[in-house]
């Protein structure tokens, strides 16, 4: 049975008060939201603590967006799995196109990324996807072929989530179509060793297409930027039909 994990990405919104008063808001709607469904906050590192701190035994759980491959070390503005670990974080985005696109990130830097993160007990969210021009060329598969041989050597998948996000589908509400985003996945899933690890799809999800994304049978859940910023929306993808 794989699990299905629904994961907030808030990227660099919220402060430590925006994050506290999210967080009251959203723990007062949980209550009907089936015990099953993993959900994940992946909030600023200035917010993990706060976050941490009022989850009080809640189901959700905490997320970073980022974690060096070094315990500790002259690395500037990096944070280490340790660091995390002890405010609590179970999860981290690994590998996030935008950590890509604008922070020089590469297969081998995210091969380092994910292995450390396993190292330190933590369950990495790697994200894959394709460029539009990629696919309008009709390299989608080569493409995230080629991410995953590169980021997943010596991953254990055991302890693994996956995110598809195709880079043109974020946060530009035009949303992959959820036959393509099935289709997409069911390839990731069959060049991976351990087919029970949660595969996400990511890209302009909201209150009005989660039920249909989570209809497809490959999708085992969703990685939200946008939508998981105001209560009422998020409170609605994580309690889908
Ligand atoms: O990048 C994303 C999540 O990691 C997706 O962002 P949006 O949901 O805003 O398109």
């Amino acid at each position: 049975m794989r699990k299905i994990v629904i994961a907030g990405n808030w990227k660099m919104y919220k402060t430590r008060a925006e994050s506290l008063e999210f967080l009251q808001g959203f723990m007062s709607c949980l209550t009907e939201t089936p015990e099953e469904r993993e959900i994940v906050l992946c909030v600023p590192f200035t917010s993990l603590e706060i976050v941490s701190k009022n989850l009080h035994g809640s189901l959700v759980r905490l997320g970073a967006q980022n974690v060096h491959w070094q315990e500790s070390g002259a690395y500037t503005g990096e944070i280490s799995g340790p660091m995390l670990t002890e405010l609590g974080v179970r999860y981290v985005i690994v590998g996030h196109s935008e950590r890509r696109q604008y922070f020089g990130e590469t297969d081998e830097t995210v091969n380092l990324r994910l292995k450390a993160a396993q190292k330190y007990g933590l369950i990495p969210i790697l994200c894959v996807g394709e460029t539009k021009a990629q696919r309008d060329a009709g390299e989608t598969e080569t493409h995230i072929f080629s991410q995953l041989a590169q980021d997943l050597v010596d991953v254990d998948q055991t302890k693994l989530v996956i995110a598809y996000e195709p880079i043109w589908a974020i946060g530009t509400g035009d949303t992959c179509e959820t036959k393509e985003a099935n289709r997409v996945i069911g390839l990731i899933r069959s060049k991976l060793s351990n087919p029970d690890v949660p595969i996400q799809y990511g890209g302009s999800v909201k209150p009005e297409n989660i039920d249909e994304v989570m209809a497809q049978p490959e999708i085992d859940g969703v990685l939200v930027g946008g939508a998981s910023l105001e209560v009422a929306s998020f409170d609605r993808i994580v309690n889908y039909n």
